[in-house]
């Protein structure tokens, strides 16, 4: 890995909690509304699977290990036992599922789909069972409840799709991936 991959990797990270400033809005649950699963999109859109994920592990190390780096200003390893502990695991798959969804020359609808897939739905998968668990409700209340996150993750996917293709266009450098030689061409405007 060289020290441009490790760089972007701490960009994204950084990113991340940089969102998480916006703050976070909790809405009758214990977990919050935050702008902080855009940044996980991006990461896997922008980054590619491993090393999207490896910025959202370098963002939870942080985390783990007190710096507060989450919306509202959390930090902490007790956060990895509450009820937000399985969507923070499934911030470090989604960017996987993103990147394989995008490939190396991101075109939108892929962006779109890999969020909506990686970014909403397998966070889910990780968040809810968990949530549920350390609730004491049933997994189907907690679907119910969060069905708060819906339009504001839906708006985190396009705004990752239109974010990603502007990238794409003005810095197609950013794309590199693990199995590119070259940096991939960039698309006509
Ligand atoms: O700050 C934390 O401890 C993690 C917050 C997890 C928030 C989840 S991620 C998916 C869904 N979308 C949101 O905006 N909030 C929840």
């Amino acid at each position: 890995m060289s020290a441009r991959d490790i760089a972007r990797i701490a960009v994204f990270a950084a990113l991340t909690a940089g969102l998480g400033l916006i703050g976070a809005i909790t809405v009758g649950g214990a977990v919050p509304i935050t702008l902080q699963t855009l940044g996980v999109m991006l990461a896997g859109a922008v980054l590619g699977p491993w090393r999207g994920a490896a910025s959202m592990g370098l963002l939870l190390l942080g985390v783990a290990v007190g710096l507060p780096l989450l919306a509202g200003g959390r930090g902490g390893i007790g956060v990895f036992m509450s009820p937000t502990a399985g969507y923070l695991i499934g911030w470090v798959v989604a960017p996987i599922v993103i990147g394989l969804i995008v490939g190396s020359r991101p075109v939108w609808w892929r962006v779109a789909l890999g969020s909506i897939v990686g970014g909403i739905l397998v966070v889910y998968l990780f968040g809810i069972p968990v949530q549920a668990w350390l609730t004491e409700l049933s997994i189907g209340e907690t679907i119910i409840t969060s069905m708060v996150f819906l339009p504001g993750d839906l708006t985190k996917v396009v705004i990752a799709t239109l974010v990603t293709m502007g990238l794409y266009r003005a810095y197609p450098r950013a794309f590199v991936r693990e199995t590119a030689k070259h940096a991939p061409e960039p698309v006509a405007s």
